[in-house]
């Protein structure tokens, strides 16, 4: 079976540094992958190459066996890629259903777009309660959980989430852990970036552990939640 996604040997430089050196890793349907390191490691760098926002400078990338290396970033969307990026991005002002409606903007299926509307309400109950609310009046927490549900708005076959628990408390951490959790079990399939390795991987069917630019360890989430290394060296153990 072909994977969803496929990268194989992704390089990626910003001039003459090279950010990500010779990535290889795939994600299968249903599945939720992630990719854990420190700072610097390459992690976003990877997710905008996905995304079409960066161009790589070798290696391959297959998004269900096709290329996606002449393919430019907004149809990429529409294949069914989905980026909720690092800092959420969204729009403060706009109010929070307006915010959601714009991660729909590729589609023109009326009924489809209010039921995906409610669906994130379902999802995120508070986003229902303030819909006519600026967006900028969320909290941190409130407005990843509204980046996630605009991202969820263009029905990505694989939604990509850049440090979804950054800087939320941890109860605001749990809670989105949880949700990912759940979209998992409705089968979603997620390509999760974490510096919060435990959260990541403890639901994740399998992780890669990248540092400078390389993976250097690649197991189930709970072989590398049990790997001395990576305790050592992303779970604060001695
Ligand atoms: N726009 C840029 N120009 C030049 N170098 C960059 C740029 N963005 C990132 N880098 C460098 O590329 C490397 C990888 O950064 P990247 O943001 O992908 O790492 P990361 O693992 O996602 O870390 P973080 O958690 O800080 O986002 C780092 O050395 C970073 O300084």
């Amino acid at each position: 079976m072909t994977a969803l996604l496929e990268v194989e040997d992704l390089r990626v430089a910003y001039g003459k540094i090279e950010a990500v050196k010779g990535i290889s890793f795939k994600v299968d349907a249903g599945q939720v992958v992630t990719l854990i390191g420190t700072n610097g490691a390459g992690k976003t760098t990877t997710l905008r190459t996905l995304s079409g926002l960066l161009k790589p400078i070798g290696g391959q990338i297959k998004f269900q066996g096709k290329s996606l290396k002449k393919i430019p970033a907004h149809q990429i969307v529409s294949l069914g890629l989905a980026h909720s990026p690092e800092g959420r991005h969204i729009f403060p002002r706009m109010t929070i259903e307006d915010n959601l409606r714009l991660g729909a903007f590729l589609r023109n299926d009326k009924a489809g777009i209010e039921k995906d509307i409610q669906r994130a309400y379902d999802l995120f109950a508070i986003l229902g309660e303030r819909r006519k609310q600026a967006a900028g009046t969320l909290s941190g927490g409130e407005q990843q959980m509204l980046a996630m549900g605009r991202a969820l708005m263009s029905q990505p076959k694989l939604l990509m989430l850049d440090e979804p628990s950054m800087g939320l408390s941890p109860i605001m951490m749990q809670k989105i852990m949880a949700t990912i959790a759940e979209l998992k079990s409705q089968g979603t399939t997620i390509l999760l970036v974490e510096q919060n390795a435990q959260a990541a991987l403890s639901l994740a069917d399998h992780g890669h552990v990248m540092e400078v630019g390389s993976i250097v360890l690649s197991g189930t989430g709970r072989d590398l939640l049990t790997d001395e290394s990576v305790r050592k060296a992303y779970l604060g153990e001695d």
